[in-house]
């Protein structure tokens, strides 16, 4: 569903952010990207869903290259950036209706699911309200919401855990699982390891802008934790 191949970014400047990176995620993946701060997950999230620009290598998402054909990429894509950016003048229903126009769900599909997941976020009662009312945890709900209700075959999620309550945590592992399970590839980041061991089927760690492990996660810890394994990985040059 996604393939990376010897993707490398250089900012203006500055050294590769990303260098020769490699990796698959199949439909059925949860995938997780850990690193250390400054590694390169943004870097390679931006690229991955066609906001920024990269010299070498290239990017495929469902067979189709993002540098040759962005729009039919960005059409199987869901993005959630670490900070959603919403529409402060909109209604939270405004807002997902906007989106679901963008994405051409039908009128059913589009009640059916606004009510689904804005009663599982616990958020149904606040859509009327406009966004720059909302909380940043709320932003965050709402921007999940726009991103399940045109059921991508590949979601994208910068540390969709952080700003989250742990019942609205404990529902996105959920609906993430379901997603999968449908057939859908999940890549996100997160430096919440524990969840990470838990949810993700595949793991990859990377270091100062190199892979520096990826695979099955129970072949990535072995016996150890996660984050025991995260921690040698890191402090090993
Ligand atoms: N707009 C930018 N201009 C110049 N350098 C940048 C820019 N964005 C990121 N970088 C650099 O690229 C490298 C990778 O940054 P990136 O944001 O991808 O890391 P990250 O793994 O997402 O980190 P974090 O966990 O802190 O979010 C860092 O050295 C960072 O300073």
């Amino acid at each position: 569903m996604l393939t990376i191949k010897h993707f490398s970014k250089s900012y203006k400047g500055g050294k590769k952010a990303v260098d020769d990176l490699n990796l698959v995620v199949e439909r059925g993946d949860i995938y997780g990207f850990i690193g250390h701060n400054g590694a390169g997950k943004t870097t390679t999230i931006r690229s991955v869903v066609g906001v920024l620009d990269f010299e070498e290598g290239d990017i495929e998402i469902d067979g189709i290259s993002i540098k040759k054909d962005p729009i039919a990429c960005k059409a199987v894509t869901a993005y959630i950036p670490d900070n959603p950016d919403l529409y402060d003048h909109l209604t939270g229903i405004q807002y997902l209706n906007f989106i679901g126009d963008l994405f051409k769900v039908s009128k059913s599909d589009r009640e059916l699911l606004i009510r689904k997941y804005g009663d599982a976020f616990e958020i149904t009662s606040s859509l009327g309200d406009m966004i720059s009312a909302y909380s940043h945890g709320m932003k965050q709900k709402l921007a999940i919401i726009s991103a399940l209700i045109h059921k991508p075959k590949l979601l994208v999620l910068d540390e969709p855990f952080v700003g989250l309550d742990p019942k609205a945590a404990h529902v996105l592992k959920t609906v993430m699982a379901d997603l999968c399970s449908n057939g859908s590839a999940i890549f996100f980041s997160t430096h919440v390891l524990d969840v990470a061991e838990k949810l993700c089927n595949k793991i990859a760690i990377i270091k100062a802008g190199q892979l520096i492990t990826h695979g099955k996660t129970e072949d990535v810890k072995g016996d150890n934790s996660l984050e025991e394994v995260f921690l040698e990985l890191i402090a090993n040059d």
